[in-house]
């Protein structure tokens, strides 16, 4: 598969002037419910109203959709809105239910864009249909194995084709539930510039807190939309409690998310954009430098390890030095995540430098 410009077609017909937005409760719980909360979204900017119908959940017991029931209330939701549907399938048989019941788009969860074997299921369910689909990221960090599932479908003939970031899981507690690892999306823009890109904050943070600034951060990674769970009473949703917002939440986020442009083409900014960019260049050239150099001393202790068959990795040694970075660091306005990241990435490579030279 490689990037094609009809790919983001769909969207562009669309002739949206804001990110295309998918909203509606983590789960389909109650016909009401779900009737309820589509209304109070019919007249905003959301594009898509989504309810989740089965439920993939990480432990047996808890809630897990109300299945092909839920299929007739999106019906009711688009006869009585007009608003266009959406929802999650996972195996064949929900693919089959979903295009009987007119569902417009379909998405694949993270739980199963894991699975080469799900995902050629469901594409082999959805052959040539032009039904959109959107694909999950895998629930690891795995770039290939995200692209080699939206390849399936591609090679199913299913032509409006896109993706959505929900980040990834992580053994490490972190603030987020699902920690975005934006580098892999910026890749992901990278090899397919024009394969529609939508951000879930939702899963991401597990925490309506923090959905404003996540989705920011997406609108300024040139993200092309947003899946936002939206629940008219989120402290008692039936799934996701924590992470859903009110329908007036969501009108708010959305007044006041700022939309950036990929470019602007005023004399002024451009010269200072490039003078700018120019220091970036001489500065990431000495950086360049600074690192060449300091592998060649790690080469040097590399030579004197193997003279006296010490141990490549020190690690008394190594935690001083990280715990000195990260105060010196923040010293100069540096994060230290930014700085354990970088030098653990330094630090590796000087161990594989030095691997090649022991065992040389
Ligand atoms: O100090 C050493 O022994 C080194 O080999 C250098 C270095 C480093 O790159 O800073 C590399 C490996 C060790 O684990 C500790 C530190």
């Amino acid at each position: 598969m490689e990037n094609k410009k009809e790919m983001r077609t769909w969207l562009d017909d669309m002739k949206l002037n804001h990110p295309l937005v998918i909203a509606g409760p983590c789960s389909a719980e109650t016909e009401e419910q779900v009737l309820k909360i589509a209304h109070e979204l019919k007249d905003t900017d959301v594009n898509y109203f989504r309810a989740g119908i089965w439920k993939p959940r990480t432990r047996p017991g808890n809630f897990e959709g109300v299945g092909a029931l839920g299929l007739k209330w999106l019906q009711k939701v688009k006869e009585e809105t007009g608003m266009k549907t959406c929802t999650e399938v996972a195996n064949a048989a929900h693919v089959k239910l979903a295009l009987e019941h007119d569902v417009d788009l379909l998405w694949i969860g993270a739980r199963s864009t894991v699975s080469p074997f799900i995902m050629q299921e469901i594409a082999d369910a959805l052959e040539g249909t032009d039904k959109i689909v959107l694909v999950k990221n895998p629930v690891n960090p795995d770039l290939s194995l995200w692209l080699g599932g939206i390849e399936r479908l591609y090679s199913a003939g299913v032509k409006n084709l896109g993706a959505i970031h929900r980040g990834f899981s992580t053994y490490e507690k972190s603030k987020y539930r699902n920690i975005p690892e934006w580098q892999v999306a910026i890749e992901f823009q990278n090899k397919f510039p024009d394969l529609p890109l939508i951000n879930d904050p939702s899963h991401i943070t597990g925490n309506r807190e923090m959905i404003f600034d996540v989705s920011q951060t997406a609108l300024d990674l040139n993200f092309d939309g947003l899946m936002i769970e939206t629940h008219f009473d989120p402290e008692n949703a039936w799934s996701d409690a924590a992470q859903q917002v009110t329908p007036s939440s969501l009108i708010q986020i959305m007044n006041d998310l700022k939309i950036r442009k990929e470019t602007d083409s005023e004399a002024q900014y451009n010269s200072e954009l490039n003078n700018l960019r120019a220091q970036i260049d001489v500065v990431d050239n000495q950086i360049l430098d600074l690192l060449g150099k300091r592998m060649k001393v790690a080469d040097g202790i590399g030579g004197l390890k193997k003279q006296k068959n010490v141990a490549v990795l020190q690690s008394k040694r190594w935690n001083e030095i990280l715990g000195k970075m990260v105060l010196e660091g923040e010293e100069r306005g540096l994060s230290e995540e930014f700085i354990l990241r970088m030098f653990k990435a330094v630090h590796q490579e000087s161990i594989n430098r030095q691997e090649k030279i022991i065992n040389g």
